[in-house]
């Protein structure tokens, strides 16, 4: 229970976002990757991008847990950075193999702009509020992704089985993610039982900013970095 009318803080954050996540859904890049007709060297792009990203989203953990105060905190945190690296080992890792991604393109690659200010904005949330302000600055990442998997999946099952993506649904769907996602929203339910209207507010601002984030992120993909003017 949350605020003062007892509903739960990830009910008003998921209320914030009801026009915006449905935009996901739509995005070229998810819908072709659904019906397996996203072309590879998007794929590819994006599957280093996110690579670079995870790789910074994971660090965030850490300075969320510098604000930490009991041992049970400092656990829940620690597994969850934990489980978003099972996320890339799961995930990234056999899809870079198999498209050819070496050790040293990941050394020579650079996030893109639009990447980059993606895990500052969190970094800077996380560093400037407490860990319940840190962890809703992490949470649209993790819950919108398993929100477009079950979705897509629910309209399009095929999109499980496609030999290029089908795994990419399938790492999103699993139960591991979904489970991890889900304590990660219970945790955020817990510490913001007693968040006043005004909070809420910040809070809700913060989560729509990373969902408005995870959408350039989609397109920034889509174009391969072309859609602005990083070098
Ligand atoms: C950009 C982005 N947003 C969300 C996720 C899901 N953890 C991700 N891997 N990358």
């Amino acid at each position: 229970m949350s605020g003062e009318n007892g509903e739960k803080l990830s009910r008003r954050l998921y209320e914030r976002v009801q026009e915006l996540w449905p935009q996901y859904l739509r995005h070229p890049f998810v819908t072709q990757m659904a019906e397996g007709t996203l072309q590879v060297e998007k794929f590819r792009y994006y599957m280093l991008q996110d690579y670079l990203y995870l790789r910074d989203y994971v660090k965030i953990f850490a300075a969320i847990i510098q604000k930490a105060d009991d041992f049970e905190q400092i656990r829940f945190l620690s597994g969850e950075m934990s489980d978003t690296i099972g996320e890339t080992a799961r995930t990234h890792l056999p899809f870079m193999k198999r498209l050819g991604i070496t050790e040293e393109e990941i050394r020579l690659a650079r996030p893109h702009m639009d990447n980059s200010a993606y895990s500052h904005y969190m970094l800077w949330e996380a560093q400037a509020g407490d860990v319940l302000t840190g962890l809703v600055a992490l949470l649209n990442c993790s819950w919108s992704y398993a929100y477009v998997a079950e979705e897509m999946v629910k309209r399009c099952p095929d999109a499980l089985c496609h030999e290029n993506y089908g795994a990419w649904f399938a790492g999103y769907v699993s139960e591991e993610y979904q489970k991890t996602n889900q304590a990660l929203i219970d945790q955020i339910d817990r510490l913001g039982a007693s968040a006043d209207e005004e909070r809420i507010q910040r809070l809700c601002g913060i989560f729509e900013t990373c969902c408005r984030f995870d959408l350039r992120f989609w397109d920034m993909v889509y174009a391969m970095g072309e859609n602005g003017d990083d070098p």
